[in-house]
């Protein structure tokens, strides 16, 4: 019996095919794999490439039925589509996965499987196998209370609204389309008949306050286990992340490093979100009128056939890129942000975005799209006090949402002044950023509060099931 505990977990790890889901969950395999643990990740060959990096664990893959949803042959993650059609249709795919995914499962059971919310069928399966199985969707511990929140007492139709019962007090002046609260709120009920979430955050980002409220109010565990992006040491590992760059890291590092301390703006809204030209000229005309040098990475389009050169660029002021570097396509996100010239950081608020503009140290000037980017923005910014917001306040773009609501250049260029401009606000701002980004390189680190919570949880599912 004693070897029998000695002996390393069988994990298995489903993540969505979308990049903000697949890449934090993947690092987070890894932490479970460099502590002796024997981990399978189960996707598709096109997302398995972009795991090429690592030989700690084994991929398992299972073909995309790109002809069934008729797609063409490599489009097999959310990340790569750029309309709404193409979303649906990997939606869709995935669906289609469940069934050769079981099977193989139910053939080979692990000793414990992890999955995206997104994968609500792992339920029933882990049941069946009598296997615990822990839950994954990405989002901060904060924004699952306040979803919780929301869902328990059954408010959020209408604007404004206080999230009831929380520690501090947040006003939500965003609400998602009533559809797609539903279907969240679906997914986070069968997430809580689960063994756990695992959340890429360190607890004290998220803070014990809400650690607490979380297990009071719904009485299930979550394992802080991240930030899942310092999970690798060297850059060069870092750049790899997700899709493959454009640019390189070598590019990118000698621009910024022929640039001041503190003097670059990075403009990025994630891997699911495209604005129209409309709106890319109102953060082109803001940028431009703040006088601030950027990196911008604005999702590669696909163009209509003979469009001119002057047609594809329509949203560009002239002369705009001789003062920045902008990228088309994919970006070493990571690298960037971890640049010393870099002084804030333009972001939709994905999770992961926020989370490694925390743990590199830089503030944040937040203007969420979807999803639960509001939340996060109220953490950031009215909680922790690590950002100032552009005041979005509506659902817009993204791979499965259109609305043509634009944000207005003004509203972008005074976020952007004061957070850049350096003032006594801004100083408190990029203070408390840094006391954060120490925190969370801590909190990884032996003996730190991630370190810690993995140990038990890997304990805790030895003693379910060895
Ligand atoms: O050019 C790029 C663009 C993105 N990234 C990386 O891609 C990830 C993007 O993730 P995130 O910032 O969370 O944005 P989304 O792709 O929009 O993520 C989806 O998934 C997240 C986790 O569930 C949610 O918080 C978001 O709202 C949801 O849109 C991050 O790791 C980035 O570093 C790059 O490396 N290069």
């Amino acid at each position: 019996m004693e070897a029998e505990a000695e002996r390393p977990l069988k994990l298995y790890f489903i993540p969505y095919l979308a990049a903000g889901h697949m890449i934090p969950l993947c690092d987070i395999a890894q932490f479970f794999a460099s502590r002796g643990q024997h981990v399978t990740i189960i996707t598709t060959p096109f997302n398995a490439q972009t795991l090429h990096q690592s030989k700690n664990f084994h991929v398992q893959t299972f073909q995309f039925p790109s002809q069934e949803v008729g797609l063409p042959e490599g489009v097999e993650n959310l990340s790569t589509a750029t309309d709404l059609q193409t979303s649906n249709r990997i939606y869709m795919a995935t669906t289609l996965l469940r069934q050769p995914m079981e099977s193989f499962v139910e053939q080979h059971p692990p000793d414990c499987i992890v999955a995206d919310f997104l994968y609500p069928w792992v339920h029933d399966l882990a049941l069946k196998l009598r296997i615990p199985r822990l839950v994954f969707n990405g989002f901060s511990l904060f924004t699952i209370c306040a979803m919780e929140a929301v869902k328990t007492h059954g408010i959020g139709a209408s604007l404004p609204f206080l999230i009831p019962d929380f520690p501090h007090h947040v006003t939500m002046n965003a609400a998602p389309p009533e559809d797609v609260r539903r279907f969240i709120e679906s997914l986070l009920t069968v997430a809580l008949k689960s063994d756990g979430f695992i959340i890429n955050n360190f607890a004290e980002l998220d803070g014990e306050e809400y650690l607490r409220h979380y297990e009071r109010t719904t009485g299930h565990k979550a394992w802080h286990l991240g930030p899942a992006s310092l999970v690798r040491s060297t850059c060069l590992e870092k750049a790899e992340r997700g899709l493959k760059s454009v640019v390189s890291v070598e590019e990118c590092v000698s621009w910024l490093d022929s640039k001041r301390v503190n003097s670059v703006v990075y403009i990025c809204f994630g891997s699911i979100c495209y604005f129209p030209d409309k709106q890319l000229y109102e953060i082109a005309s803001a940028i431009e009128a703040s006088g601030h040098e950027f990196i911008w990475v604005v999702p590669e389009k696909k163009g209509k056939e003979n469009e001119s050169e002057e047609e594809k660029e329509n949203w560009l002021p002239k002369g705009f890129e001789e003062r920045g570097m902008i990228i088309k396509g994919w970006a070493p996100q990571v690298v960037i942000l971890g640049h010393p010239s870099v002084g804030a950081f333009l972001t939709h608020c994905g999770w992961n975005s926020t989370v490694e503009a925390v743990t590199a140290g830089v503030p944040m000037i937040t203007w969420p799209v979807h999803s639960d980017q509001f939340y996060n923005e109220k953490l950031i910014t009215r909680v922790r006090g690590i950002g100032v917001e552009v005041g979005a306040e509506e659902w817009t773009f993204c791979g499965f949402y259109e609305c043509g609501k634009v944000v207005g250049r003004d509203r972008i260029e005074e976020a952007v002044r004061r957070v850049m401009d350096g003032g006594d606000e801004a100083q408190q701002i990029r203070r408390r950023a840094k006391e954060f980004a120490e925190t969370a390189r801590q909190a990884v680190g032996e003996g730190g509060s991630s370190y810690n919570n993995l140990t038990a949880l890997i304990h805790h599912l030895k003693t379910l099931t060895l």
